[in-house]
């Protein structure tokens, strides 16, 4: 097989995100969209990658010791038709896949308006969150203890059948035609769970035609995590919890979900026959494999696939600004370490809740 990559420049480790670059030419395409020069690598995902090299985070920030931060290494650009769907009867699934707090329910919020902005009829879009599905069916507080692996374990059998229940919703609306595009928000994180979604699809799939998607969502710089990860200690898991303890807690679960993380390959990809995006640090970089997608009817040109690749590649111009920014004032103000005494997670029941 040939592989792709596209680069600037050499990568550096860790992320490359300018938050003062990017804040200082918000407009200015030009300066952030460079030429590339392709260039042949070998590539574990047998994908075309972009990586847009010319932001760089100041400071990397950092207050847990076990955090890690993986080496950036991709690259892309793709351009869109200008056609838009008008009346096609296919369905679109998007199956997210993303470590918790790697920014998966914000980017499809904004991937939802995108596309629904960007259709001229107008097209359907439905996000079927696991998480609110969880709280609403298993109102229990969830501390980094009930995010369990494996299928000896009670509450690892839960959350499949919460994402399996999810799914359910998701395809039901499919084929009652209420939705064109229903985007499943859940971590995905295993093999096993993938697999076993994509099987969910096909059994409906004779009578509805979806074509499903995988759309991973990275972040693998550790001040954007950090800042992620003080967002989440805000959600509805953590009402009436201190925000210490809360943000602790969340980095165990973020650990719970890495020790049993299994990345997409392009092995499992072959075998899934599923064509494959991720978004790294806020569309720093960009991976993609269309390879197995021509052994299906899937179309490359289909105008909502499309439209979905293009929010990926403007996504570093069009919607990472106004993160960085955010991310600026956060670490000139608000962040503050963690005190280092441990606390305890005060287990009470939560309150049930139906947003993140
Ligand atoms: N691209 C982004 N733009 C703006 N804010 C972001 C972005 N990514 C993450 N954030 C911030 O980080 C927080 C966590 O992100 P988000 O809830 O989207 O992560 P997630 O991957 O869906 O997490 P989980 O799997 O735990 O539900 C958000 O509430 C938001 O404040
Ligand atoms: O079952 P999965 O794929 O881990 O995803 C659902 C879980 O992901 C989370 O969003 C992770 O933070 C939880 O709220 C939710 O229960």
């Amino acid at each position: 097989m040939t592989f792709f990559r596209r680069s600037l420049q050499s990568s550096k480790s860790n992320s490359t995100t300018s938050i003062s670059s990017l804040y200082a030419t918000p407009n200015s395409v030009d300066t952030l969209t460079p030429e590339f020069v392709p260039e042949v690598i070998d590539d574990e995902l047998n994908s075309l990658h972009f990586k847009f090299t010319n932001f760089a985070l100041d400071d990397e920030v950092v207050d847990i010791a076990s955090e890690t931060a993986t080496e950036a290494s991709g690259v892309a650009t793709m351009k869109t038709s200008p056609s838009l769907r008008t009346g096609s009867d296919v369905k679109w699934c998007v199956l997210l896949v993303g470590l918790p707090a790697s920014g998966k329910s914000t980017v499809v919020r904004q991937l939802k308006q995108y596309l629904t902005t960007g259709t001229k009829q107008k097209c359907r879009v439905e996000i079927y969150n696991a998480g609110n599905v969880r709280r609403s069916q298993h109102p229990k507080r969830a501390d980094s203890g009930f995010f369990e692996f494996g299928s000896t374990s009670t509450n690892g059998r839960l959350r499949e059948t919460f994402a399996r229940d999810t799914l359910a919703m998701l395809l039901g609306d499919l084929q009652n035609d209420h939705v064109d595009i229903g985007i499943l928000d859940a971590t995905n994180s295993t093999r096993e769970r993938r697999k076993s979604l994509l099987e969910q699809i096909h059994a409906v799939s004779p009578s509805t035609n979806i074509q499903t998607l995988i759309l991973e969502v990275q972040c693998t710089n550790k001040s954007m995590r950090r800042f992620n990860i003080e967002r989440k200690a805000q959600n509805a898991d953590y009402i009436h919890i201190p925000r210490d303890v809360a943000v602790k807690d969340f980095f165990n679960r973020v650990q719970v979900y890495e020790s049993h993380f299994e990345p997409v390959s392009a092995q499992e990809l072959a075998s899934l026959k599923l064509p494959y995006l991720s978004m790294i640090n806020v569309g720093e970089e960009i991976i993609y494999n269309f390879e197995n997608a021509k052994q299906t009817d899937f179309s490359l040109e289909d105008p909502i696939f499309l439209l979905i690749c293009s929010f990926v590649t403007e996504y570093r111009t069009q919607y990472a600004p106004t993160y960085l920014m955010t991310l600026k004032s956060f670490y000139a103000s608000e962040y503050a370490p963690l005190v280092s005494t441990p606390l305890a997670f005060a287990a009470t029941s939560a309150e049930t809740a139906s947003t993140q």
